[in-house]
């Protein structure tokens, strides 16, 4: 189980729980502070930051630490980081109170313990190309919350296009994951209606921006409509 980060031993919630019903939906490249605010108002499970100096979501020395820090408890707040060291991933971590990270790079299981035994939720993502090993995904079992596919593209992230989801039908590992890039307000219904073994949840990015970190509050909150019925709008 995760713990918070920095605070040896004070425990977090558990992690919120999937239903078939009721997709997890985790927001990410949060940059711009204006729309912070409306989207956290959304109530998305999780929040993420984007860490990756190369990426033009880099949240950097853009967006205040006590911005970040003053979101609802309930959210989950992610940072996102691309084969960074366990030491700034702990600093980073710290300074804006970050619960869970996503690991969008090269990272090694044992890098996933460091972090985990440290008190964050893991998050490992994996790049999908035409087909998927998950056999190789074993070693990274025991130390990962959730697991996120992604598409294979020309950067680590963000590239903005969907995979085929039917190589997932036979994914058949304990670890829940969610399903990213390229999601967007014209998949709503299909993610909806999607049934696939252990999906806990979607990762909403580059298609829901008026520009890179700059979040469409309004668009979100269709498609968190869509998703799940009842969701607050805006
Ligand atoms: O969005 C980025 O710039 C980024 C940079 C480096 C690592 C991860 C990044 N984003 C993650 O990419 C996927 C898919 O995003 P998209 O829907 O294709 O835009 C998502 O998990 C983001 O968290």
């Amino acid at each position: 189980m995760a713990l918070a980060a920095g605070v040896p031993g004070a425990a977090v919630p558990s992690t919120p729980a999937a239903t078939p019903s009721r997709l997890l939906v985790k927001v990410c490249g949060m940059r711009d502070a204006a729309a912070l605010a409306k989207v956290a108002a959304l109530g998305p499970d999780f929040l993420g930051f984007i860490f990756a100096p190369k990426s033009p979501r880099f949240v950097g020395d853009v967006l205040a630490p006590e911005l970040v820090r003053a979101l609802p408890p309930a959210i989950w707040k992610v940072g996102v980081f691309v084969n960074e060291t366990t030491e700034n991933i702990f600093a980073t971590a710290h300074r804006f109170s970050l619960a869970a990270v996503q690991l969008h790079g090269q990272e090694t299981p044992a890098q996933c313990e460091e972090l985990n035994e440290g008190g964050l939720l893991v998050m490992k993502a994996f790049s999908v190309g035409e087909k998927v090993d998950f056999d190789a995904l074993l070693p990274y079992v025991p130390y990962c919350d959730y697991f996120l596919f992604d598409t294979k593209g020309a950067v680590p992230g963000g590239n903005g296009t969907t995979f085929n989801w039917n190589l997932l039908q036979s994914y058949n590992l304990p670890v829940p994951y969610f399903l990213a890039g390229g999601l967007g307000l014209e998949h709503a219904a299909e993610l909806a209606a999607l049934r696939l073994p252990c999906l806990a949840g979607v990762d909403l990015n580059s298609c829901f921006e008026t520009a890179p970190g700059v979040k469409d509050a309004a668009r979100l909150a269709q498609m968190l409509t869509q998703l799940r019925p009842g969701a607050p709008s805006i």
